[in-house]
């Protein structure tokens, strides 16, 4: 809002945006409609049922026909295609042969693409941009970049991809071209490489956790082992043959060892395996050295696991499809301690869904990092489990059940906040898990209850830790029916933790951590909602939407009136991850 007022008579006022009122954010809709849960199958239980759609769509029906048509990944975005003028071949923009001469489709001729080729795009920088009004370039700095024989060509941009890769695989494509690109003698253009970047980019690990194309054809041909899981889940079932038969029908409590696994009769795609031996699972991704694990299969006792400590710690919520890396990132700079990537769903990691797999993607930025699973039944959410430990040996600090989910499409599969009303199937969820992931903790996080009026996470959170091992456990204070209708309800908040700390005081177990969530948008309700409540922290959603500094006005207890250039001046600091680049050029070449 500052200096508004004199904005009113300068020239540059076809610039501003007429400031008509805007309708409040919905933020149920920001939960589900935008993400890339809606375009999926949920846990693929229901598939010939119609599906009922949350935000803008919400309360429609999509017949089988249009629900085929919008299968995908996060159909909330909408991306235009945009062809160049003439098509440029691939190969010959890439300063290639084509082996197809003549024959090819697109055109060979550069000099023709070139000239009908829109010009570069310009990013000033930040010496070029006046500090008083009308802020913008000066007239000197155009011309500058003309070049008759390559109107296209701004030899003064930098391409964000070379710069950081050492070269650009859209070649004459690049809509940066001016950054790698020279005038040879005859005057054609060279496209150049920068050898030292390029062997500091192969060199430099950055985001961890890929699952590579191989572990992704396992895991789709289901060849991908997960022993823990086939035994648990056997135990499982015979447990229910015998209820049924009249038994007992209990099967391994989380104090007993866990059974042994037997030798494995697993086949990869190149044949069967040794007894006893565990499947190598090809490498090019952090499954590589699944063999040289000391007896990886062999389930982790509980008192093995590591045990989490948050205390002090601040906590960036999951946030579906706004809490991505780059975002966590800016969190984590401005001093987010613990991070968990943005649910998946147990039925999509099973079939090697790529979308998914790109969501357990860590930053080493990232101190603290879970994963957060949805899905509904222990035969979907176990095996996904064991996987995911597998493909993220060693980088994964914890896996998050999400109980709290309240849109139709996750809830309808028995999935999200239905489990809050199947607390038998979720505690033999959390238990094999705990199985299932070695040493990596489980935590849970949840809402209040289905149904207004009727909370029951008083019930279920004493359960979590006391019986079946949840090494954490975050509570949103509002009912799946509720969503962001009313405000948090931090003394119900408060009468969970406290029938937590009751049942552990009387079995005289250590206390698990307990994080409340809902309505933390300054650093005065941090501290507040927690001395209110007497939880260990606060999980911060909505509140690093809006500043995502919110996490130094917590740790220093002050506001902070952050100026537009200090945000700015941030968010360059963050540089950009490398699996973003390719998609990041991609995008702008289409502008
Ligand atoms: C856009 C958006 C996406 C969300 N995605 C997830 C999610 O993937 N998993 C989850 O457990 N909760 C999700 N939530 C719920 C938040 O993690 C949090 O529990 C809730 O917003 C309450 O906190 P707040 O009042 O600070 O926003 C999402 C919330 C929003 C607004």
């Amino acid at each position: 809002m500052r200096n508004l007022c004199c904005l009113k008579a300068v020239p540059y006022a076809r610039f501003l945006v007429a400031s008509a009122p805007r309708a409040a954010p919905d933020d149920d809709a920001a939960e589900g409609s935008t993400s890339h849960v809606n375009g999926r199958q949920g846990d693929g239980e229901n598939d010939g049922e119609e599906k009922t759609l949350t935000g803008p769509q919400r309360g429609k029906k999509w017949s089988k026909e249009e629900r085929k048509n919008k299968r995908g990944a996060n159909k909330g975005r909408r991306f235009q295609k945009v062809r160049d003028d003439l098509e440029l071949c691939w190969k010959v923009a890439s300063g290639t042969q084509c082996e197809f001469g003549q024959e090819c489709r697109n055109t060979h001729d550069i000099k023709a693409y070139l000239s009908a080729k829109p010009k570069d795009i310009r990013f000033p920088s930040p010496a070029s941009i006046s500090q008083s009004p009308p802020f913008v370039l000066s007239v000197a700095d155009d011309e500058e970049m003309a070049d008759a024989e390559n109107p296209s060509v701004d030899w003064t941009v930098k391409c964000p991809v070379y710069e950081a890769m050492g070269e650009c695989k859209h070649g004459l494509k690049c809509r940066f071209l001016g950054g790698h690109v020279r005038k040879g003698e005859d005057g054609q253009l060279i496209l150049t490489t920068n050898e030292e970047k390029k062997v500091l980019a192969a060199t430099t690990e950055e985001e961890v956790n890929f699952a590579g194309t191989e572990s992704l054809k396992l895991i789709r041909t289901k060849k991908f082992p997960h022993p823990i899981s086939d035994v648990y889940l056997k135990e499982l079932q015979n447990a229910a043959s015998e209820e049924a038969k009249g038994g007992s029908g209990k099967h391994t409590p989380l104090s007993e060892p866990p059974p042994a696994i037997p030798e494995p009769e697993q086949t990869t795609p190149d044949g069967p395996v040794d007894h006893g031996q565990v499947p190598k699972v090809p490498s090019s991704d952090n499954t590589e050295d699944l063999s040289q694990i000391d007896h990886p299969d062999v389930p982790t006792r509980f008192a093995e696991k590591k045990r989490l400590n948050w205390t002090g710690k601040t906590y960036l919520a999951p946030l579906t499809t706004v809490g991505n890396l780059p975002f966590r990132r800016i969190c984590v700079d401005y001093g987010a301690d613990i991070t968990c990537g943005e649910m998946g769903l147990a039925n999509s990691f099973l079939q090697g869904s790529k979308e998914e797999w790109s969501l357990v993607r860590r930053h080493p930025s990232e101190s603290i990092f879970g994963v957060q699973v949805a899905g509904s039944k222990p035969q979907l959410l176990v095996p996904a489990a064991e996987t995911i430990a597998k493909v993220c040996a060693g980088n994964l600090d914890f896996v998050d059940i999400n109980c709290g989910c309240p849109i139709d499409l996750v809830y309808k599969t028995g999935s999200g906040s239905a489990l809050l009303d199947a607390a038998g199937k979720l505690g033999k969820i959390i238990v094999g898990m705990n199985r299932a992931l070695g040493d990596i903790p489980v935590t849970v996080k949840l809402r209040t209850g289905v149904k207004d009026g009727r909370n029951n996470a008083h019930k279920i959170m004493p359960r979590l830790g006391a019986e079946w091992g949840a090494a954490a456990v975050t509570l949103h204070g509002r009912t799946r029916q509720q969503r962001y209708s009313k405000l948090a309800d931090w003394d119900y908040i408060k009468q969970c933790v406290e029938a937590v700390r009751e049942r552990e005081a009387e079995e005289d177990l250590s206390p698990v951590p307990i994080f409340g969530g809902g309505d933390c948008f300054s650093s005065q309700d941090y501290w507040e909602k927690i001395e209110q409540s007497g939880v260990d922290g606060i999980m911060v959603a909505r509140g690093a939407l809006i500043k995502p500094w919110i996490f130094t006005e917590i740790k220093e207890r002050r506001e902070w009136d952050i100026s537009s250039r200090e945000r700015l001046e941030h968010i360059r600091k963050v540089r950009m991850p490398r699996s973003l680049l390719g998609s990041y050029s991609s995008f702008v070449s289409t502008i």
